[in-house]
């Protein structure tokens, strides 16, 4: 991997910051390193890197517990009771946005060290902004926030991600309508992306909801421009459903990270990418 200060890699994602569409480009891929083994974080990035992947897609939860725990618990009912019981009320009175725990600034920044990457950190929080400080320091490059905790203050949130010179990006929930991210893109301080969950956020691994692809194709239709990413139960037989109906970015961690040989995910032989060997998009993240 190569080593870039987190001043340059800003700097380039300041001048790649724009939404004029490159016709004829292929839609992104963005591993997301949620399947990958934490314990190995940078050489599952540099492998991901060297297979021909676009951006690492950094999932950030603020969850009080993680599911890791739930083995020992199982062994035991009353601890399971208990745990049901002590982590919803820690969850209704921290208001945490999912029930998992991933990784934050320190992780974004040992990566940082490591590569040069497009780090496209997912933000499942409930006060996004309290990180945008810390992982602008940490060079993150973009920082997507959840539309559902931002409604009060999401001209200030996206005013200080950009002044970070990260790339800003709204996601959304699979219940909520696709108009609530209307006002973000239409602002003069716009997203520059916007992310439709295709699982409930929380956890890798679940199945894609078909459903959500119309909020994809009503938002291609309104900003043939934006760049739209799909996150969530994204492989080989669901990506040519997101894609044909706009989405430019495919977030995939479980099809990849457990392929057989995930290599194969990527590049001119990439199984997965089989449909999108001709360039059929004109839309695409910068
Ligand atoms: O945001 C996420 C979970 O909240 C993950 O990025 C997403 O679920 C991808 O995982 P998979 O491809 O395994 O479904």
């Amino acid at each position: 991997m190569h080593c870039e200060s987190a001043l340059q890699q800003r700097n380039n994602c300041k001048s790649r910051n724009t939404r004029v569409p490159k016709m004829g480009a292929t839609p992104k891929i963005a591993p997301s390193m949620l399947a990958s083994d934490f314990a190995n974080l940078a050489s599952e990035a540099k492998r991901m890197l060297d297979f021909g992947a676009d951006w690492l897609h950094m999932d950030i939860m603020d969850g009080y517990v993680s599911l890791l725990s739930w083995t020992s618990l199982l062994k035991d009912f009353a601890s399971l009771s208990f745990y049901f019981f002590s982590t919803s009320c820690f969850s209704h009175f921290h208001r945490h946005f999912v029930p998992n725990l991933t990784i934050g600034a320190p992780v974004i920044e040992s990566l940082r060290k490591q590569t040069k990457a497009f780090l496209d950190c997912h933000l499942m929080v409930t006060n996004p902004i309290d990180y945008v400080e810390p992982l602008g320091k940490a060079g993150a490059s973009g920082f997507t926030f959840h539309v559902e905790v931002s409604k009060e203050n999401w001209q200030e949130l996206i005013q200080k991600i950009k002044s970070k010179a990260m790339r800003p990006g709204v996601a959304l929930k699979p219940g909520t309508p696709i108009e609530e991210v209307y006002p973000l893109v239409d602002s003069e301080n716009l997203v520059e992306m916007v992310l439709v969950m295709t699982v409930e956020p929380g956890f890798g691994g679940q199945k894609f909801m078909p459903e959500m692809v119309d909020k994809v194709r009503v938002l291609r239709k309104k900003y043939p421009a934006l760049d739209i990413e799909v996150d969530g139960g994204l492989g080989p037989s669901t990506i040519e459903m997101a894609a044909s109906a706009g989405a430019n970015c495919i977030v995939a961690g479980s099809s990849i990270f457990g392929a057989a040989d995930a290599k194969l995910c990527f590049g001119k032989s990439g199984e997965m990418l089989t449909s999108f060997l001709q360039p059929r998009s004109k839309h695409i993240c910068f």
